[in-house]
């Protein structure tokens, strides 16, 4: 994986870090970096997800869910840590085995999803860290019913991933489900290289090991310095842009297959460094598409944003047939590939000219290594990131409060957030 920060610098950008800043804050990267593996060395909560890839029982997840072998479709029930790391290796990677992330509670979405599914070829991973979310629990109870009626046993076509304890591990327990563990020390964001998203890339027949492997690669790059560390360089360089008014990272994948990726890039950051008042705000965009939605923003907008180019340098390609369409003969002949290789550039250029700091990564194909080596990198950038904004990265206290509201608008307890719903200030107009 390269990052090319040259279009963040104050020479070409602004907002934009002059290249005497990057070399100060360098010397924050270094103190972070020692308080990093000193937090990686004592096995502590949240840094000891970067010492993952040599903590992953590859066999025991290979055991999970060899038993669902014979299934033709995963549904993996679960939200947030839960799903999106799984999904983006799914949406990355082909598999003959189709998988559904029910990550939502929308009663039509759930339905028709269920319509479409031979369930008795189905295997159901229901996955939560704390086993007590409503949201993965009632689409477990939704599922399971599905099941029933169809008259698959679904003990036979479950495991569970969670803590060791909650309603997750009790039904475990008494259900007898085949189960794993989620990691010690490791938030639910942080969890894609664990069982919560190795297992579903097993089932889908990935090499969790070359991921893994892609992960090490990336952990071996990290360093004292961010000139020598292209995840660092990432964390400081999105921080530098945030301190200086690029208070917005516009996610620009220039591959499909990477949607899903700036999904679980934007969960991991928010919720990671979006804390005491700070932290950069993700919004997820798919190139080459949102050039013909936000570029206009983008380019001739307020300079309140960065934007992250992220291709894959290799790609499958299609060849575009020749034409004599008028003014289209220049395409004829030429590939997608170069087509969008080609948009890449001149979009990153565009910005460039406009003076909107912008930084490419590019890693090598989109295969297990390379997004083992993404995922990883991501991580260490968002944990770096968390010792520079001088936030704990590691907790997620605000989303609790619509939680408790919520529950107590079912009529799960007496919380006073739930009072305050019924408090709101209105003004509609109809
Ligand atoms: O894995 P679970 O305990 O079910 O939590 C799933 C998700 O919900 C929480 O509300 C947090 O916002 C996320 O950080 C977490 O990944």
């Amino acid at each position: 994986m390269q990052v090319d920060i040259g279009n963040a610098l104050a020479e070409v950008a602004t907002p934009g870090i002059p290249r005497e800043a990057l070399e100060r804050l360098d010397d924050r990267v270094a103190a972070a970096h020692a308080r990093i593996e000193e937090g990686r060395a004592n096995d502590e909560h949240g840094y000891a997800t970067l010492n993952q890839p040599d903590n992953v029982d590859v066999d025991a997840i290979e055991a999970a869910v060899e038993p669902f072998a014979d299934c033709e479709t995963l549904i993996n029930v679960g939200i947030g840590g839960s799903a999106l790391g799984a999904a983006t290796i799914s949406a990355a990677l082909d598999s003959d085995v189709e998988a559904y992330y029910l990550d939502n509670v929308d009663p039509k979405w759930v339905a028709d999803h269920l319509d479409d599914i031979d369930l008795s070829k189905t295997a159901l991973n229901v996955v939560s860290k704390s086993g007590m979310t409503a949201e993965t629990l009632s689409n477990f109870l939704v599922v399971r019913e599905a099941m029933e009626d169809a008259g698959v046993d679904w003990t036979e076509r479950t495991w569970v991933t969670t803590g060791p304890e909650g309603n997750l591990r009790d039904l475990a327990e008494k259900h007898d489900l085949p189960s794993l563990p989620v990691p010690d020390g490791v938030p639910g964001r942080f969890s894609v290289l664990s069982t919560v998203g190795l297992a579903a890339a097993a089932l889908q027949g990935h090499d969790i090991e070359a991921i893994l492997d892609g992960a090490r690669d990336a952990d071996d790059a990290l360093g004292p310095s961010l000139f020598d560390s292209p995840a660092y360089a990432y964390g400081a360089v999105n921080y530098a842009l945030d301190q200086r008014g690029a208070g917005i990272n516009v996610l620009l994948p220039y591959a499909e297959s990477l949607e899903t990726y700036a999904e679980w890039y934007s969960q991991l950051w928010a919720e990671s460094v979006g804390k005491d008042g700070v932290g950069q705000t993700p919004v997820r965009a798919l190139g080459a598409t949102d050039q013909h939605s936000q570029l206009q923003l983008y380019r001739a907008g307020p300079h309140d944003k960065m934007v992250t180019f992220i291709r894959p340098k290799e790609r499958a390609d299609t060849t575009i047939p020749e034409t004599d369409l008028a003014g289209l003969s220049y395409l004829g002949g030429s590939t997608l590939g170069e087509l969008i290789d080609a948009e890449f550039e001149a979009t990153e250029a565009s910005l460039a000219n406009a003076g909107l700091p912008n930084v490419r990564i590019e890693i090598d194909r989109v295969d297990e290594a390379a997004i083992g080596e993404l995922l990883y990198s991501m991580e260490a950038a968002t944990i770096l990131a968390g010792e520079l904004y001088t936030v704990d990265a590691f907790v997620q206290p605000a989303v609790e409060w619509s939680k408790k509201a919520t529950r107590g608008l079912l009529g799960g307890g007496d919380f006073e957030e739930a009072d305050e719903v019924a408090e709101k200030t209105e003004l509609t107009i109809e």
